[in-house]
């Protein structure tokens, strides 16, 4: 047994270069490599076997596709201001359509929403109506396209970093966001599972992964605690869950989305593609 960081060993023995993708469709959210271009993050993330880039700017998809790449999530509002709030539906409808045209326009197969973070004067049940109506009126728009509406389900408890948890999110229960989406009831409404937030808010990963794997039409990563990467120093077994939710017949992406510790974040990416290629 080699007295070495465990992280050090977890990079040199799972970074052997990966000739053949064996497993799901593997995808890097762009908001957490930055301030690396763009472009060099798609040009390594190519040579590493990822398919796809979400996360970053729309003024740089021609030069991804053109790449070889493809886009796997187009945004539209952002987490703070959601359709529990029918002040924002304007605002939120908006922003879905013009997600929608682009995710037609560059082969995507999905955009993203969110509830919104709680809000003073709305009920648990005022709020559940308002999400629910605001995105059935774009849904039509949307199995109109082709597109699926992925509702992402976020952790409301780590406050040490505005990105590793956002307190006061509503839709930080991944059953209350299921029962949303049965309630939406169309088939272009699903669940962005991010399993490092189910495993902050409920634990027990691929039980919930079996249990709602209907309803799923996106997947994101991280380690737990701390949001970095996937490696033996944090508590996510990511290979058995990779392999249940292949079991589910799953064919979506699977979008590597966590704030890289390690100085050599391609090295992390490269880790993080060998460890769930399986
Ligand atoms: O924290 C996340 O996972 C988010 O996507 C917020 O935008």
């Amino acid at each position: 047994m080699s007295n070495r960081p465990a992280q050090t060993q977890l990079a040199t023995e799972s970074t052997q270069p990966n000739e053949t993708v064996t497993g799901l469709k593997q995808s890097i959210m762009g908001w957490c490599f930055k301030p690396m271009p763009v472009m060099t993050l798609a040009t390594e993330a190519k040579k590493i076997g990822y398919t796809a880039l979400e996360g970053v700017g729309a003024e740089h998809y021609p030069a991804i596709k053109e790449l070889g790449l493809d886009i796997s999530l187009v945004g539209s509002h952002g987490f703070q201001k959601g359709p529990l709030d029918p002040a924002n539906h304007p605002a939120v409808e908006r922003a879905l359509r013009t997600g929608i045209d682009l995710a037609v326009e560059y082969g995507s197969p999905s955009v993203i929403t969110f509830t919104g973070m709680k809000t003073p004067g709305i009920t648990e049940e005022a709020a559940f109506r308002n999400c629910v109506a605001c995105w059935k009126r774009v849904t039509p728009y949307a199995e109109q396209h082709g597109i699926q509406i992925v509702l992402e389900h976020l952790n409301s408890v780590d406050d040490s970093h505005p990105m590793k948890g956002h307190p006061g999110y509503w839709g930080d229960d991944i059953h209350r966001c299921v029962d949303l989406i049965r309630a939406v009831d169309s088939p272009a409404m699903k669940l962005l599972f991010d399993i490092y937030h189910v495993q902050i808010m409920h634990g027990d990963v691929t039980r919930h992964i079996r249990r709602y794997h209907e309803f799923a039409g996106h997947y994101h990563t991280a380690g737990n605690p701390g949001r970095g990467e996937l490696d033996f120093n944090q508590e996510i077994n990511y290979p058995p869950i990779i392999r249940a939710i292949r079991e589910t017949g799953y064919t979506g992406y699977l979008a590597q989305e966590f704030i890289p510790i390690n100085p050599d974040p391609i090295a992390s990416l490269r880790q993080a593609f060998t460890l769930c290629n399986v």
